[in-house]
């Protein structure tokens, strides 16, 4: 139909005509089978017609009765809308107060709203509504631009920031007084910010392209904010930060095919880096789809511990007999390090915690770095004879570590770093994108400073200090990656979770300050356009009565026609994934264990803990077990040494749980059993059915 409509819209078997009912005389009909029709818009004279919706015959009439259509003289882009009464909003009765008809947007001057978009004949009807819930409702009725400022303001967010989260990527836009409508249309349409949602096909190669893509293409027009970041070009990295959901990892991979395609010179080539092999796995599947086979060939697509490790091998840095995961292994060598520095064994905790968060995080090698090294920000002081002793302890382990050839990713990413800086221009990238930055090592992101050499375009940094869920600081500055001014970027608007599920999530996160990984603070809200069912928190006596109720609601969920590769169940400790598993199983519910290489498959309920959740989504997701001893674990609660480590314990079970729970895109289960944890939100506790 396209192809035919391309060739000339008179053909008589697309039967092209104005649809006479419509409320905008500009929308015409075609016929896209015998019982669909497709609807367009097509201003007088002009020369591109928009098509705008394909439905059986009467939907896509009835779709189309209401609709207006206006190029927002502010914005410069065009504006889908419906014109409905007033009335059901104003007279909301269960919001009367004193002060009838005031409402959240009343304080706004008319020109406030039409500056961030709200359609001139809507403005009465925006400035009576008295409810966030009232604005949700009216939702279909908004332009999505106005909907999104609107949202912002109903949030309580201050007018400027939201007028210039609107600008910021406005600036480019013409403003220039245009001749008629057929004019403002043809330039509202090809403006940057109507590329959120409008393709305008000019070739057919373009339209071929289009037509092969996937369908979940389809649903992904980057946002005006996000495309910003895509296209930009900036003289040093850029920083992208964002909740959970906002499109990071789109943002990251559009970049990636941008550089590919538009900044590398042959020869060149770009890292693609994140937190995890899994991680890295979905991405490399997902930009497949996005580039072509010769472009995949020029992008590295690896996580940051692998790439490190792979540099180490090739450059034969070192001769690693393994990598230690669980520092437990480690205990002993430990206990023996105590000894020699003259220590009681009850100092193990302080010691583990020191070797981290300090020397392996600030990268110490010698007595003079330890001894000068400032330890702020650190709960205990330490006298220098602590610091002495505390030196005789490192040496002692690091001692017979390297005599067993064992070594922790810390050092690893150290070696790789030190190897590179020591050999330059033998391992190098053009540019280098990075995901989950959060949780990066610094030594991870000393790396990546090393293996691109400082131009324009070179990093492009994402992360979410609220999804950190591991014992990891950055500050981008300490690590050598300078973000300057207009090169921190922020996205937010989640397309992932309802908005009843983000803002529960976010309520777990209360009580502590995020920062904007480089020694600032994130005060930046998120908000969602998707609504849906609030979050159902369960509460039962026992553990098996908790899998029974886990067990049925996902059966319940399959024969509604959720698949059940669209559903997880996360926890917070790996023994459950498995009682859980067993009991699924036990039903003949298939299901899949989330290990290291897990990658989303179709069939199987996802089992597995919290941590292995980051990056991904499910339509429906459980968090079970959430109680009190089990989040935070009593038994990590326990090795703190100070109140500011419990502290901290305390804020990372907070994000896993944040992290945990936006990954489910419309229906998010709590249960718990025993004593609930206090950090996920009470809720609505909504009683086990019997
Ligand atoms: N402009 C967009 N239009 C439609 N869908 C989008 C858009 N941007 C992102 N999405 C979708 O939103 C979801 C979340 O995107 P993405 O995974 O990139 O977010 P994120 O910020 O990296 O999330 P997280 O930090 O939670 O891992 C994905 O399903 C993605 O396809």
């Amino acid at each position: 139909m396209i192809r035919k409509l391309r060739t000339d819209s008179r053909v008589s078997s697309l039967n092209v005509e104005r649809y006479q009912e419509a409320a905008d005389p500009r929308v015409y009909s075609i016929r896209a089978s015998q019982s669909y029709r497709t609807i367009g818009l097509w201003p007088d004279k002009g020369k591109t017609m928009l098509l705008l919706w394909v439905d059986h015959h009467d939907e896509a009439y009835r779709w189309a009765k209401k609709k207006r259509f206006t190029v927002n003289p502010h914005t410069h882009t065009l504006h889908m809308w419906s014109l409905v009464e007033e009335k059901e909003t104003a007279s909301d009765s269960s919001h009367s107060n004193d002060r009838p008809n005031y409402g959240i947007f009343t304080r706004y001057t008319d020109r406030q709203l039409l500056d961030i978009g709200v359609p001139k004949e809507l403005i009465p009807i925006i400035k009576s509504i008295q409810t966030p819930q009232q604005l949700d409702s009216r939702k279909e009725e908004l332009p999505e631009e106005a909907l999104e400022a609107l949202k912002f303001l109903a949030e309580d967010e201050p007018y400027e920031h939201v007028y210039q989260f609107i600008q910021e990527w406005r600036a480019e836009e013409q403003r220039e007084e245009v001749a008629d409508d057929a004019e403002a249309f043809e330039r509202a349409i090809t403006s940057p910010a109507s590329g959120r949602r409008i393709v305008v096909v000019t070739s057919d190669e373009q339209l071929n392209e289009i037509l092969d893509q996937p369908m979940e293409k389809w649903r992904t027009f980057l946002h005006p904010s996000q495309r910003s970041i895509v296209e930009g070009n900036y003289r040093g990295p850029v920083r992208v930060l964002g909740g959970a959901g906002t499109g990071k990892t789109v943002v990251a991979m559009h970049r990636a095919r941008r550089l590919v395609r538009e900044v590398l010179q042959p020869g060149e080539r770009l890292l693609f880096t994140t937190f995890n092999v899994n991680l890295a796995e979905a991405i490399r599947q997902t930009l497949g789809t996005m580039c072509t086979p010769s472009e995949m060939g020029r992008i590295d697509v690896i996580s940051i511990d692998r790439l490190a490790r792979e540099i180490v091998d090739r450059r034969q840095v070192a001769e690693i007999e393994a990598v230690v995961f669980d520092k437990g292994q480690f205990e002993s060598i430990w206990e023996e390090a105590l000894a020699e520095a003259g220590w009681p064994e009850e100092k193990l905790s302080f010691v583990l915690q020191e070797y981290e968060q300090v020397i392996q995080y600030h990268g110490v090698e010698s007595w003079p770095e330890y001894r000068d090294l400032s330890r702020t920000g650190r709960g205990s002081p330490m006298t220098y004879t602590d610091r002495e002793r505390m030196w005789t302890a490192v040496q002692h382990y690091r001692t017979q570590v390297r005599d067993l050839g064992w070594y922790e990713f810390t050092d690893i990413l150290r070696l790789a770093r030190k190897w590179v800086e020591a050999h330059p221009g033998e391992e190098v990238y053009r540019s280098a994108v990075a995901d989950e930055v959060q949780d990066f090592h610094p030594e991870g992101l000393k790396l990546i400073r090393a293996l691109v050499p400082k131009r324009d375009n070179d990093l492009l940094l994402c992360g979410d200090a609220h999804q950190r869920i591991y014992s990891r600081y950055v500050t981008l500055s300490q690590c050598g990656i300078d973000i300057r001014g207009q090169r921190s970027k922020r996205l937010r608007i989640n397309y992932r979770t309802t908005e009843e599920i983000r803002t529960e999530a976010m309520q777990a996160l209360q009580g502590h300050d995020w920062d904007d990984l480089d020694g600032g603070k994130d005060e930046g809200k998120d908000i969602s356009l998707l609504s849906g069912n609030p979050p159902e928190r369960h509460h039962f006596g026992t553990e098996e009565e908790e899998r029974t109720f886990l067990v049925e609601k996902i059966r319940k969920l399959t024969e509604q026609g959720v698949h059940t590769g669209e559903i997880a169940v996360l926890v917070r400790k790996n023994k459950m994934v498995e009682t859980i598993k067993a009991a699924l199983e036990e039903a003949e519910i298939p299901t899949v264990t989330m290990t290291s290489r897990y990658q989303k498959a179709d069939e199987g309920i996802s089992c597995g803990t919290m941590h292995r959740s980051k990056g991904l989504e499910f339509r429906a997701v459980f968090l079970a077990g959430v109680n009190r001893d089990i989040l935070p674990p009593a038994s990590r609660l326990e090795s703190c040494s100070d109140e500011q480590e419990r502290m901290e314990v305390e804020k990372q079970e907070r994000s896993l749980l944040y992290v945990a729970g936006t990954r489910a895109r419309d229906q998010l289960y709590v249960t718990s059993h025993g004593v609930p944890s206090e950090l996920w939100p009470v809720g609505e506790e909504v009683p086990a059915e019997k």
